[in-house]
């Protein structure tokens, strides 16, 4: 379901020049796989991320996702790929604060494709445990919990690839087993690719595929330049 090939990001530098972060030249993704991505500090793997949900424009290459390719698009365009398409799970949740659970899972299904569904909004809160916590707002909720509405708001829009960067990294060990659950069992059960980028071995081992980012990019994480 995702196909890179020949990809390279560079990036402008503060002080002027260029920094070339990626070089992946081959990087695939079957659909419903579930696949952990390892690799250094500062290798790149957030930016693989960012560009995979067109967050960030590739500076050249493929990136194709059920046979878009992404690179064509315009931002906006990406932006309604992403929408439609992928869910993403972030390190530090990124919830509205303004808004209470619910309305924080029912803003990933208008994103997706317009949508709301009161039934399965609550149906996702359920399933993370969370349904008694559907009108609290995230500072009304601990760290674990808040997560798990991510992760709620990550599916609402029926994503097939969901794109994690270390999302149990903010978590207690308790909450980063049942946060780690429910993206695996989720994207198994609704069969949506994972893409989880994590520094934790013990995360990785529940994959069957772990992947380095060392071996997928020919720019090392030391040697940017
Ligand atoms: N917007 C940007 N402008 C310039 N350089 C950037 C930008 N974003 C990232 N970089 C550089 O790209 C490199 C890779 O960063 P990235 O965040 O992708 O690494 P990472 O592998 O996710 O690191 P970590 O595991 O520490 O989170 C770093 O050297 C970083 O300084």
């Amino acid at each position: 379901m995702l196909t890179i090939a020949n990809l390279i990001k560079k990036f402008q530098q503060p002080g002027g020049g260029e920094l070339t972060v990626l070089d992946v030249p081959r990087f695939e993704i079957a659909n419903g796989e579930q696949v952990a991505l390892i690799g250094e500090s500062g290798g790149g793997k957030t930016t693989l991320l960012h560009l995979i949900a067109g967050m960030l424009a590739a500076t050249s290459g493929s990136i194709r996702i059920d046979n878009i390719e992404l690179t064509r698009l315009s931002e906006q365009g990406r932006d309604r790929f992403r929408a439609a398409t992928i869910g993403y799970v972030f390190q530090t949740f990124n919830l509205l604060p303004a808004f209470s659970a619910l309305e924080n899972v029912k803003l990933g299904m208008s994103f997706g494709n317009g949508r709301v569904d009161h039934a399965r909004a609550m149906d996702l809160l359920d399933r993370v445990g969370l349904a008694d916590r559907a009108n609290y707002r995230p500072k009304q909720l601990s760290v674990g919990q808040q997560q798990r509405v991510a992760i709620a708001r990550s599916l609402a829009g029926r994503p097939k690839l969901l794109l994690a960067d270390e999302p149990t990294a903010n978590v207690d060990p308790a909450s980063a087993d049942l946060v780690l659950n429910l993206i695996i069992d989720s994207c198994r059960d609704e069969s949506i690719a994972l893409l989880m980028v994590t520094h934790s071995m013990e995360v990785a081992g529940r994959f069957e595929r772990i992947d380095r980012l060392e071996d997928i990019n020919h720019i090392p994480a030391l040697k940017q330049v």
